[in-house]
């Protein structure tokens, strides 16, 4: 090895700056070329190993953190109980009910919605990969709600195209509810692969399943009010331009929606997008202000409360759950069939997309201001520039089409709503001995 090292250290790095004439080599050239071909040799093998390392080794990935990989472990399904669970959770059990596979179903939203189609005697089957972006035991904890009221939810990811064939294979689901998704608007600056691996690749794998199921599905799906990026416009209207999103998170979201309608347009798939905006609520998420600043308030630390240049305000349309769930189930009631078969289109398909909001902007700090009434505790507030991280000054819903396609009439008022979450939150951390994610 030594000695390889000294004619490696000889050899000019340059071939042209060669200069033959002087080198101590030239009268031994048979000597040098059989070097120079064990160097070759070498480096070959040298180059090969780096190439297995790069190509074996996860931190090759160019998004080593994405938490979304986890969810790629191997699942176990399959096997004739595990069938009988899915057959069972997914039979309809009133007249006229749909059955429904509800993705992220141990989501927010989706435990919701899950737990409501339940209620009213649908087929319920949900499907979650149950990943860590926020602590995964309130997932679990919302699982073990579901499971009491019949609800199975089948472990998995939607980018596992086998698992969704086989589900279609146990059940003909009249419907799918996708609400798996990686949600945040900020955290797409942190992990931007686990957008694209969920919002876009989970999405299309799914459809693309739907698409080959007999009957095929009718979709209702989850967008987002981020869609309308830097908008002044006020208030949002589904007519509005979706072309300037000011988050990774909400151009997934947007190509969600286009690739909605490429599905539509070539397979007849039946395809309705919400734009929800701001959702709370009882089981909310971790990772949004309004569940944050209530563990921080009471943990006595201090909150950011963001404001827009020149002291301007943020508000977000803070829209409260109950009154998402009912438009999810509107939707779901009102979709048309898909008309495609065997990945064929037969005829035109509908394709829908509605704003859910509440139509009310609240500013965050009326937002501060009602938690720390119903904590009784005085936030520690600080007051910072908005973060150029992807979120927006303001959001507004106009629902105008929603209630008049829907019947969507959101009902529940930011401090009504708080109030039920606070009432939650309390009990679910029984005064902050469990630590909330
Ligand atoms: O409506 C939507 O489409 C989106 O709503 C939320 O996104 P966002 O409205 O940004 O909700 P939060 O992250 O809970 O923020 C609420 C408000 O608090 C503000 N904020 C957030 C964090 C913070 O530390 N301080 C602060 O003032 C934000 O700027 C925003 O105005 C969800 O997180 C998205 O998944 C969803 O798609």
């Amino acid at each position: 090895m030594s000695k390889q090292m000294s004619h490696l250290d000889n050899i000019p790095s340059t071939p042209g700056k060669f200069k033959m004439d002087k080198s101590p080599y030239i009268h031994n050239r048979l000597r040098w070329h059989s070097s120079l071909a064990k160097l070759t040799f070498w480096s070959f093998m040298f180059l090969g190993l780096i190439l297995i390392f790069f190509f074996r080794s996860p931190s090759s990935n160019p998004l080593p953190q994405d938490p979304s990989r986890r969810s790629l472990r191997t699942y176990n399904w399959g096997g004739p109980a595990w069938e009988k669970r899915v057959r069972s959770s997914a039979r309809i059990r009133s007249r006229n009910g749909i059955s429904v596979l509800v993705t992220g179903a141990a989501g927010f939203v989706g435990t919701h919605v899950s737990a409501a189609l339940k209620r009213r005697g649908d087929g319920v089957l949900g499907l979650d990969n149950f990943n860590d972006y926020y602590d995964p035991s309130l997932k679990r904890a919302r699982q073990a709600l579901l499971e009491r009221s019949g609800v199975f939810i089948v472990e998995g990811d939607i980018n596992d195209s086998a698992l969704l064939r086989k589900l279609f294979e146990v059940v003909a689901f009249t419907h799918v509810m996708h609400l798996a998704a990686q949600a945040g608007v900020r955290y797409a600056m942190e992990n931007p692969g686990s957008y694209v691996h969920s919002n876009i690749a989970g999405f299309v794998n799914l459809l693309e399943v739907c698409k080959f199921a007999n009957p095929q599905p009718a979709i209702v799906w989850a967008s987002s009010s981020s869609v309308y990026g830097l908008n002044t416009k006020v208030p949002f209207s589904e007519r509005d331009r979706t072309d300037q999103p000011a988050s990774l998170y909400a151009a997934t979201k947007k190509a969600g929606e286009e690739i909605a309608h490429t599905y539509n347009h070539i397979y007849g798939l039946s395809l309705t997008g919400l734009r929800f905006f701001t959702v709370y609520g009882p089981w909310g998420r971790p990772d949004m202000a309004y569940f944050f600043f209530t563990r921080d308030i009471l943990k006595g630390k201090s909150i950011s409360i963001f404001e827009a240049a020149n002291h301007g305000t943020v508000a977000r349309d803070f829209t409260y759950i109950d009154d998402i769930v009912k438009g999810c189930l509107a939707a779901l009631d009102t979709a048309e069939k898909s008309t495609g078969s065997g990945g064929k289109k037969k005829g035109p398909a509908q394709l829908r997309v509605f704003n859910l909001g509440n139509t009310s902007p609240v500013p965050v700090s009326d937002l501060v201001s009602i938690l720390e009434r119903l904590l009784k505790v005085n936030a520690k507030r600080n007051i910072m520039k908005l973060p150029r991280n992807g979120d927006v000054q303001f959001t507004h819903a106009n629902i105008s089409l929603a209630q008049r396609e829907l019947g969507y009439k959101p009902s529940t008022d930011l401090q009504t709503g708080l109030k039920k979450f606070v009432r939650w939150y309390l009990s679910y951390y029984s005064g902050g001995k469990k630590a909330a994610g």
